[in-house]
């Protein structure tokens, strides 16, 4: 089982150049008298020879997760309208962020791998870096490293995430500030799945992925996310699709307890699951081992595919679910984690 990087708190994840912080003024009552003169004049000098701005940044990527996902409709572009109940997990990949006199990336961690056969320009956080400093009107500088550990063309946006935690990481570290409007276009520009992770709350998701809407409060749950190591690509599964649109079905009223969750999922679907299947038919049997694991509540794919979550009442539950599934199919990516509330109180692990 790889149970992953865990929950928790964000704390310190800045850290401040020394030359350019230096050690501030005394606190109040530290025998220092504030409000005299020569010590207002002291304070405010120092304060403003100090730069806030960090040198350093790290950001989780998380794994996002399509609790539901209705295909609505189809645009002229090709691009689908969706309406789906996104959720994270503490599951993630971290963005290191240095100040540099260069745009650079390296990659890393366990599933890096599956990115060495395609150029670094390409790769979705290089291209964040480069819009958001166009968009910011700075020059795209910067040292980046990404600790790869989510699957790669996977369903959870890993890549998305990527890219979600380059801008949050760059924002502060070239300290920019964008309207919410301007921001939210340049990440639907990165990705339909950018916004989504940028936001980092569980929403509901509708557009083609831009419109994002606060979901009902969701209970304490937990999921175990299963991938069979086995890509699948977006588009192929999008041009699988066949049949009417769905209606929008949004969850409307909060679930009390993760069977209630459950239970209102199980009314709902992911219409992308059955396209998926048809193209990697070891969805199928990840689906059933979930579905037979202990405590599980439901069992679906989310997003394109091809990782499944299975839903459990307890951290506890799940963490056993996960730990018997990896160790019967040791082929496979198996992680549980619990719901997020916020992806950015997740502390990056390096
Ligand atoms: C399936 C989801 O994962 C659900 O969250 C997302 O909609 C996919 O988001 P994504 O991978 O960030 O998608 P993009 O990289 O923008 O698009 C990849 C391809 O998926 C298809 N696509 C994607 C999103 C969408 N709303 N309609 C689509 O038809 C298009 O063929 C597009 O060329
Ligand atoms: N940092 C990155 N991590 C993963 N993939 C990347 C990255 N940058 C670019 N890519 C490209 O994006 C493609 C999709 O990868 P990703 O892992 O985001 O898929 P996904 O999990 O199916 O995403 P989604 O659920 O948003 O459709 C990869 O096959 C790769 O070509």
């Amino acid at each position: 089982m790889a149970t992953g990087p865990g929950a928790g708190h964000r704390s310190g994840n800045e850290s401040h150049d020394p030359a350019q912080t230096g050690s501030g003024p005394a606190a109040p009552g530290a025998g220092i008298d504030l409000d005299r003169p020569p010590f207002l004049f002291l304070f405010r000098a120092v304060s403003g020879s100090m730069s806030l701005a960090p040198s350093l940044v790290t950001e989780a990527a998380c794994a996002k997760v399509n609790l539901t996902l209705h295909v609505t409709g189809c645009r002229p572009d090709g691009y689908h309208d969706l309406e789906s109940l996104v959720v994270f997990a503490a599951l993630h990949d971290t963005l290191i962020a240095e100040t540099s006199e260069t745009l650079t990336l390296t990659l890393e961690g366990p599933t890096a791998g599956a990115l060495a056969g395609e150029s670094p320009a390409d790769n979705i956080v290089l291209r964040a870096a480069r819009m958001l400093a166009r968009a910011g009107g700075v020059p795209p500088v910067a040292r980046l490293r990404l600790i790869k550990r989510l699957p790669v063309a996977a369903g959870i946006g890993g890549g998305s995430a990527d890219g979600a935690a380059a801008l949050r990481a760059l924002l502060r570290l070239w300290q920019i500030s964008l309207p919410a409007d301007t921001l939210n276009a340049l990440a639907r520009d990165l990705g339909a799945d950018v916004p989504v992770c940028l936001e980092g709350r569980a929403v509901t998701m509708t557009g083609v992925g831009e419109v994002l809407t606060p979901a009902p409060t969701l209970p304490p749950a937990a999921l175990v996310l299963v991938n069979p190591r086995k890509p699948v690509a977006t588009p192929a599964v999008f041009k699988a699709r066949t049949g009417p649109f769905s209606p929008a079905a949004p969850l409307t009223e909060a679930p009390a307890t993760a069977q209630d969750l459950a239970d209102a999922l199980a009314r709902r679907t992911n219409d992308l699951a059955a396209p998926a299947r048809a193209l990697e038919p070891a969805i199928d049997t990840v689906l059933a081992a979930l579905e037979a694991s202990a405590g599980v509540l439901l069992a679906r794919m989310s997003g394109s595919g091809a990782t499944c979550f299975g839903l459990y009442a307890s951290l506890e539950e799940a963490e056993a679910a996960a730990l018997a599934l990896g160790a019967a199919h040791p082929e496979w990516w198996v992680a549980a984690s619990p719901l997020v509330d916020d992806t950015r109180a997740v502390t990056p692990v390096l």
